[in-house]
């Protein structure tokens, strides 16, 4: 039997005002013109509501990697082979991938995940194996994975996002690992948001222009495959996801419903979070766009869900690396909030005609 998906429909946490309210008038007593810390003031305010508390902090920071194999890979829709994923799982345990010394320097908790990498890799210190299966069935061929592998997938989602709040984690950033993950990615995104494959697809790790054109192709096949087969968002999710994208799914409403912020990364978490968005539209509000990826579709996502990333870099690496990068941001907006000297407390003229 298949396992239940039934807290799907349990509403997000709502944003606490009150405690919103009280971080915006301390930023507005704090020793500075109004408004002059930027989007800082707004991203202490944000993370206040979230949080409901006045003095947030965004600490400690969990990072959720999900690894996972694509049938589509068959495809030659990536400019890697499928080896990699799995090489790249082990490098990260070891400490050489970008988000391992990412994580490492900025004294993050990573929790690294197999999902469903194409082969079993056995025991590998640091990796939870929770494989939903070998890898997705090619989703320009047959959908790519069954209703039972979907609940599993978005269980376990919802699991490691449970565990990160049973440790204390005051942030959620999700990370992927999947070669061919664009291809799902985007896939979801033309479904959801009604685009045809050239308008969202991209290079993902490198293709060139005419592999570009061969993905969209393989897209546009797979999109008109799976048409006339329900447009529900877990409909779409099992025909044309992946078993990383699922239990980010299941990871980031299960954030939002039991109150931790979510810092976003590339173009794979936001189709993501598209989806969840679609399944929960409230969600939106728990998320921060930590960066604009240099993958194109990653542009219409953002829009969609009404973001506006704190930085570009030019970044499409995945692993969570982008939402990483922004974590020291959301440490200095807080810590400002939280230290800063008030005007009282400084004996610090306010502007003229200050109100409050
Ligand atoms: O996060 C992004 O914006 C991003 C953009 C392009 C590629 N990636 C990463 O590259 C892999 C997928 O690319 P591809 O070309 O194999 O579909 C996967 O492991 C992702 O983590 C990630
Ligand atoms: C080397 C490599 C590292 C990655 N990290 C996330 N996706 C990736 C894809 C490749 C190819």
């Amino acid at each position: 039997m298949s396992e239940s998906l039934s807290w799907l429909t349990q509403p997000c946490l709502p944003i606490d005002a009150m405690a919103a309210d009280a971080a915006r008038r301390r930023q507005d007593h704090l020793t500075k013109p109004r408004g002059s810390l930027g989007r800082l003031e707004e991203l202490a305010i944000r993370l206040a509501g979230l949080q409901g508390t006045p003095n947030p902090t965004s600490d400690p920071v969990q990072i959720l990697l999900f690894a996972a194999d694509h049938g589509v890979a068959a495809e030659g829709v990536s400019a890697f082979p499928q080896a990699v994923t799995v090489q790249m799982v082990r490098n990260i345990a070891a400490g050489g991938a970008a988000i391992a010394v990412l994580a490492q320097a900025l004294d993050a908790r990573l929790e690294i995940l197999d999902v469903g990498m194409a082969t079993d890799p056995g025991p590998i210190p640091g990796v939870r194996p929770e494989r939903i299966g070998p890898g997705t069935a090619n989703l320009a061929r047959a959908p790519a994975m069954t209703d039972a592998q979907l609940a599993a997938a978005m269980n376990t989602g919802r699991a490691a996002a449970e565990r990160a709040l049973d440790g204390g984690a005051r942030l959620l950033i999700c990370g992927e690992m999947g070669i061919g993950n664009t291809t799902p990615a985007t896939a979801l995104t033309c479904a959801l948001l009604d685009q045809p494959a050239e308008v969202i697809v991209g290079p993902g790790t490198g293709l060139s222009p005419e592999g570009v054109a061969h993905k969209a192709d393989i897209i546009t096949r797979a999109l008109a495959l799976h048409a006339s087969e329900g447009s529900t968002p877990t409909e779409l999710l099992a025909r044309l996801g992946g078993f990383e994208i699922a239990a980010m799914v299941g990871a980031l409403i299960t954030a939002a419903q039991r109150g931790l912020p979510i810092l976003v990364d590339g173009f794979i978490v936001s189709a993501a979070a598209l989806v969840a968005a679609r399944l929960q539209p409230e969600l939106r509000h728990w998320l921060l766009f930590s960066h604009q990826s240099a993958e194109p579709g990653h542009q219409q996502i953002i829009a969609a869900l009404e973001g506006d990333p704190l930085l570009d870099l030019g970044m499409r690496l995945g692993e969570g690396s982008g939402a990483a990068v922004a974590v020291p941001l959301l440490r200095l907006a807080c810590a400002l909030h939280q230290q800063m000297a008030t005007f009282a407390e400084a004996g610090v003229s306010e502007a003229d005609g200050a109100l409050d």
